[in-house]
């Protein structure tokens, strides 16, 4: 590439750079309410930090608008730490022999059937003598039920200290597990469950009857050890919940393998992660000794049902002026706007709004439970257009949504085409075989460049786009 498109590259990804420059940069920003009424306030550009803390949010955020399961067709895969033991899985929950008041909790959570990654992983889970798992699933597919039918399962209730242990990488994800233990025990009333988190203090001492412990690592790990509260040599299950979570999190990989080295050989160890990388896979061997792997696949997703376009522009109040052209035919359906950086983000949703257009923001400086209230707007149809960027919209599944404008191709931090995410945004699940329309800004060489190699490495024509040519426009968005 010429030098000067270098240039003119380092222009246009300049908040880029900034967002992976770990520096913390004020300034002005526009934020918006849970209803999408944007007002001013002040705010940070993002930091490698911050991204981190992310995965959290994001993974709560999930949990918080999520009410059903994420249906997968996929095979799942299990390798059994003996495999020539029988493998089992079950189609209703009946043949897991489960106590009746937990078969009882388990209807009344409204589960009719095990979920694809139950079907295995629960058989495995209560076998006799107790059998070690890690097991990864995308987000939403069952993963904490199991895990918590299976503590409920083992604990004895005449017995008064902790038997099962669990590990959340924050205080919120920690409280929304114990909201599936309560519901799922609550035809065991006996059944006690304590947090160990950080502000809940017990007096030195003391020991805690609780029968299942639910809390981050840090203080779990000075409640078995310094304060003595918990005997972790009694404990029967221990669960390590999110653990790609978990890793991303300074010091919370450390702290889980010192509790786990405190545990009985016959502790039984399960390990659930959403995403399998490298690191979490070896932080898993560490934590799980001779375990059984169940993986689940994520459901492909194909452009194949998606019509592709780009407009050509010349700068960013251009690639707004397109925008606004297309605003009318795009809002006849509903539409997301992805931007590279929560500063364009808040930007195009403040210009919009100017306009009278009515748009929502979703943006990583909002709390989570602010996004999930923006979320489910969005998804009620009170929202027709909402403008967001790529950390925050990752993993969230919006059905509806048939036009995605990449008003910033996705890019990865050496500026090179994100074609993964370029993938995820537009690409629809084959099953679902929905129809959809991507539109392209592109304002320079650069970004011409980028999308050409996306259009090369998917093999997929991405046609011209003339927005003045309204007609065009409404006929392809409907
Ligand atoms: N067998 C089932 N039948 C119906 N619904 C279920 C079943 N198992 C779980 N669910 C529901 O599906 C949703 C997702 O389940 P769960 O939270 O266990 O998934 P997960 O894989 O742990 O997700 P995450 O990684 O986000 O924690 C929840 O609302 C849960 O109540």
């Amino acid at each position: 590439m010429a030098t000067d498109s270098w240039a003119l590259a380092v222009d246009e990804q300049e908040a880029a750079v900034k967002s992976i420059s770990n520096l913390q940069i004020k300034e002005e920003k526009v934020k918006p309410d849970t209803n999408g009424v944007i007002k001013t306030s002040v705010t940070t550009e993002k930091t490698d930090e911050e991204e981190k803390e992310d995965r959290a949010a994001q993974s709560l955020l999930n949990k918080l608008i999520r009410s059903n399961l994420v249906d997968n067709t996929n095979q799942v895969e299990v390798l059994q730490r003996d495999p020539k033991s029988p493998l089992y899985s079950v189609k209703s929950f009946e043949e897991l022999r489960l106590k009746p008041q937990l078969l009882q909790g388990v209807y009344a959570m409204g589960f009719n059937r095990p979920s694809k990654i139950q079907e295995n992983a629960l058989p495995m889970m209560l076998a006799e003598p107790p059998q070690n798992l890690i097991a990864q699933s995308q987000s939403g597919t069952g993963k904490t039920a199991a895990f918590v039918l299976a503590m409920l399962s083992r604990v004895e209730p005449a017995e008064r200290y902790p038997q099962c242990l669990c590990l959340s990488p924050t205080y919120e994800l920690a409280l929304q597990t114990g909201k599936v233990i309560e519901q799922m025990g609550k035809f065991h009333p006996e059944l006690k469950l304590a947090y160990a988190v950080r502000g809940n203090k017990l007096e030195r001492g003391q020991k805690i009857s609780e029968h299942i412990v639910i809390g981050t690592p840090g203080t779990v790990l000075d409640w078995c050890s310094k304060l003595k509260f918990i005997d972790p040599k009694k404990i029967k299950v221990f669960v390590l919940d999110e653990a790609d979570v978990m890793i991303a999190t300074q010091g919370h990989q450390d702290q889980s393998i010192r509790i786990q080295r405190m545990l009985p050989r016959n502790c039984q160890m399960l390990l659930f992660s959403a995403t399998f990388e490298d690191s979490v896979w070896k932080f898993a061997q560490k934590v799980v000794p001779d375990p059984n792997i169940i993986k689940l696949k994520r459901e492909e997703e194909t452009l194949d049902t998606i019509k592709q376009y780009y407009v050509l522009c010349n700068n960013r109040d251009e690639k707004f002026q397109a925008l606004c052209n297309l605003y009318g035919a795009i809002t006849i359906a509903q539409a997301m706007i992805f931007c590279h950086t929560r500063k364009t983000a808040s930007w195009l949703a403040a210009e919009l709004s100017k306009e009278g257009h009515q748009v929502a923001l979703l943006s990583g400086e909002m709390m989570v439970e602010q996004r999930a209230a923006v979320i489910e707007r969005f998804r009620e149809g009170k929202e027709k257009v909402l403008v967001t960027t790529n950390v925050c919209a990752r993993g969230i599944d919006v059905e509806q949504v048939s036009v995605v404008i990449n008003f910033d191709l996705p890019v990865d931090k050496d500026g090179n085409p994100d074609n993964e995410t370029y993938l995820h945004r537009i690409g629809r699940t084959g099953r679902f075989g929905k129809r959809g329309l991507a539109v392209n800004m592109v304002d320079s060489k650069h970004s011409m460049n980028i999308l050409n190699r996306i259009q090369e490495h998917f093999n997929k024509k991405i046609e011209r786009l003339d927005t003045d040519d309204l007609d065009e426009i409404e006929k392809i968005a409907n």
